[in-house]
């Protein structure tokens, strides 16, 4: 059963892991990097800064140019606080390293498009240790880095659904590291075609957007990462932890 969302909105910083870097991108393309240097350092700033959740993503093994398996790993096990890790996890072998990391759930991307059977029985094994990333542009999916199209958002949001997918998380990419406020319009139509918690990604900027995602937890908007905002210093987690906490 879906438990009713109530409460506080919770907060993801973002930890995005290229060539052992913790980096952001541009609408998450490959070469539009801005690095902020070691990603355990970061990930231990977000939790000494209040942090419950890290949103942690191997980008070299979204984009397949390799993975940072090791280092994400060691990022994971230095963490008390809660970890969703994401990139690259598309089988059987992918999914063990990931979980033997101590993570508290693993975000599929890819997998969700190109395996469907293999999601749906790990969905069955695993339950809430598995979240789905539904990355899109319109309503139009993409997966391997999210350069290829990978179906339709709504059909496979209610294909997820039928098999007991248990939280989606929901980026826009083309708001994905813009600054430019997130995609409320498609939160709130994603909330309103499944029960199942959704976790907003993509354009965040500002306090205000927190509040305006805080705002939808009634709808079913469970969570929010933030990246780009952090790390450019246009607020801090401090500060957004106290704003949404006040909606
Ligand atoms: O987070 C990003 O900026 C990003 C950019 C480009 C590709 C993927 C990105 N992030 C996350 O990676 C996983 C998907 O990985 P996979 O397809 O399962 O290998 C998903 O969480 C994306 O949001």
């Amino acid at each position: 059963m879906t438990v009713p969302p109530s409460g506080t909105l919770e907060l993801l910083p973002a930890v995005d892991v290229r060539d052992g870097q913790a980096v952001r991108l541009v609408h998450g393309e490959s070469g539009s990097e801005t690095s902020y240097g070691s990603p355990l350092q970061a990930a231990l700033a977000w939790q000494r800064a209040g942090a419950e959740w890290l949103h942690l993503v191997d980008l070299d093994a979204a984009f397949g140019t390799g993975d940072n398996r090791a280092l994400v790993r060691e990022v994971t096990e230095a963490m008390d606080i809660k970890v969703e890790l994401s990139g690259g996890i598309r089988d059987d072998a992918t999914l063990a390293a990931a979980l033997a990391t101590g993570c508290t759930r693993v975000n599929l991307g890819t997998a969700a498009l190109e395996t469907p059977e293999w999601v749906a029985k790990v969905i069955a094994e695993h339950g809430d240790k598995i979240a789905v990333g539904l990355d899109v542009r319109g309503t139009t999916l993409r997966g391997r880095g999210w350069t290829r199209d990978g179906g339709d958002l709504y059909e496979t949001l209610a294909r997820l659904d039928s098999e007991g997918c248990a939280r989606y998380v929901v980026t826009d990419i083309a708001k994905d590291g813009t600054l430019q406020g997130p995609n409320l319009e498609l939160l709130r139509n994603v909330c309103a075609a499944t029960d199942k918690p959704v976790v907003a990604s993509g354009g965040v900027s500002s306090l205000d957007d927190l509040r305006a995602l805080a705002g939808l937890v009634p709808a079913g908007v469970e969570g929010a990462i933030v990246g780009k905002a952090l790390y450019a210093k246009a607020f801090t987690l401090e500060e957004a932890l106290e704003a949404v906490a006040a909606v």
